[in-house]
């Protein structure tokens, strides 16, 4: 099938590659003239294992090309995927403005049946008014052409991004009419998965869902966590216990400094806000947010107990994006964290294997450090805040010997705390006093 994805940025990027490995031909648009420019190079820009080397295949093969003119894309396709950011307003309330904007442009360009899927995350009843649009624009040219909208979440998590879409736990799809079910079908016939037929509505509220329990689950942890370190308890321990229970499930049960990226805080206040248009707080929800919220500050306060103040120490960063295996900092807790300890008077050396250039832009005052051992070269307190698999294998004892105080705290518990205390340091992590 001639298969357009309009948005090329993390999902949409990673859909455009997937797709065209399914054996479809497929166009990714994007209004970024540098982004379509890398891409048809060869170049991700972006950092995502495995998706540039099978991007570059595809597109020496030629199942895969970008472009920045949308119209021509629509034209040649049957689905078009739309893929734009829906980022968070003040409000909470997702910002549709790009969506808008390439639906728009869709309507203008379309030149006779297709399907229109948003991939994007949408709050419920989206999906009528991406119809409303369409046919808007479609009725200014004095045309009837018909269409079909379809909501077609997306569930891929960063990091593992290409794992994620090319073998997917489910694939969702809400839509209203046979022709549109069919067409869909056939687009993921090859996927060996469970397939959720659903109306539009029901898909939109599906993702949020999907995210807002999952988020619910760490906020659980991370406040349990403090209780932990008043009774005594391991939090890790007690996760481990519970995860045994298939009903609970072991994941999404690590305690640590809060969930980040660009959708767990944007998606809960996302669903929070169509709660509140409804008239239906969603009060369990409410607190997920407001446990997060704490946190990093919640944590920030064992270093500034252990050091009686910040000001004028050197406090050492390691990891800066919002996880492993990805070089997006969008809502990275240790965005939270660095504007407080500058105010506070710190020094911050930092080091993390692919959000340097990010932060550092963002935040000149940061000391950006060559490797791990560097950052931590003089420092006065640790602070583990992304679990990057090289943190886990440095050299301890190397450490000890260059920090000017052996002070650790461990915001992911990925170190053994028996063993590092073994070295020497004062370890503290999240909720795991009890393993002291
Ligand atoms: N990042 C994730 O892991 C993830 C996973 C699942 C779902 N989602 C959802 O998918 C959507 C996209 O997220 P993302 O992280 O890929 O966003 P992103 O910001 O990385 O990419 C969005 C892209 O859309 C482009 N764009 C904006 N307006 C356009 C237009 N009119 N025409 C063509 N291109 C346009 C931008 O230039 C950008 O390249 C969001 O709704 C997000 O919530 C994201
Ligand atoms: O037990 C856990 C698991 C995760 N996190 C944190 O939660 C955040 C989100 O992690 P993860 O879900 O792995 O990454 P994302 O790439 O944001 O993926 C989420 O958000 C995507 C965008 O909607 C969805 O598609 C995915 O299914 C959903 O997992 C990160 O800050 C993690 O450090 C924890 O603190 N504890």
């Amino acid at each position: 099938m001639n298969v357009s994805v309009i948005g090329t940025g993390y999902v949409g990027a990673t859909t455009s590659a997937a797709l065209a490995e399914l054996g479809h031909q497929v166009i990714g648009v994007d209004v970024d003239q540098k982004k379509v420019g890398m891409l048809n190079a060869g170049r991700l820009p972006f950092y995502e294992e495995g998706l540039e080397t099978l991007m570059q295949a595809l597109l020496k093969k030629g199942a895969l090309a970008f472009t920045t003119d949308l119209a021509r894309a629509v034209t040649g396709s049957d689905i078009l995927f739309l893929t734009v950011g829906t980022p968070s307003q003040a409000d909470g309330s997702a910002n549709l403005r790009d969506l808008e904007q390439a639906v728009r442009q869709i309507g203008r360009a379309l030149n006779g049946h297709k399907i229109i899927v948003s991939k994007s995350t949408v709050p419920v009843g989206t999906g009528e008014r991406v119809k409303a649009w369409l046919q808007e624009e479609v009725t200014k040219r004095g045309l009837s052409i018909p269409f079909d909208v379809v909501s077609n979440p997306e569930f891929l998590r960063e990091g593992k991004a290409l794992h994620d879409a090319l073998h997917p736990e489910r694939i969702v799809i809400g839509c209203e009419s046979d022709k549109a079910r069919a067409m869909m079908t056939k687009l993921y016939q090859g996927m060996q998965t469970d397939f959720c037929y659903t109306t539009v509505r029901d898909a939109e509220m599906i993702k949020y869902a999907s995210n807002s329990f999952l988020a619910t689950k760490i906020s659980f942890m991370n406040e349990l966590a403090r209780l932990c370190e008043q009774t005594d308890t391991s939090i890790s321990k007690v996760a481990h216990g519970m995860g045994l229970d298939s009903r609970i499930g072991s994941q999404f049960l690590r305690a640590g400094i809060g969930y980040g990226g660009s959708c767990f805080p944007k998606d809960v206040e996302a669903l929070l806000h169509l709660a509140r248009e409804n008239g239906v707080p969603l009060r369990l929800l409410d607190a997920v947010a407001t446990v997060n919220r704490e946190q990093s500050g919640w944590f920030l306060q064992k270093v500034r107990t252990a050091l009686g103040t910040l000001s004028g120490k050197q406090i050492a960063l390691l990891g800066l994006t919002f996880k492993p295996g990805t070089d997006d900092i969008r809502e990275a807790p240790a965005l939270k964290l660095i504007p407080v300890l500058l105010a506070a008077g710190a020094q911050i050396t930092a080091y993390d294997p692919k959000g340097m250039e990010a932060v550092g832009r963002l935040h000149p005052k940061v000391r950006c450090a060559k490797d791990a051992y560097a950052a931590l070269d003089g420092a006065d307190a640790a602070l583990l805040l992304t679990e990057w698999p090289e943190f886990l294998k440095l050299d301890f004892a190397r450490v000890i010997g260059s920090m000017r105080k052996a002070l650790f705290f461990d915001g992911r518990n990925a170190l053994d705390g028996a063993k590092m205390r073994s070295y020497g340091f004062t370890y503290d992590g999240v909720g795991e006093r009890g393993t002291a």
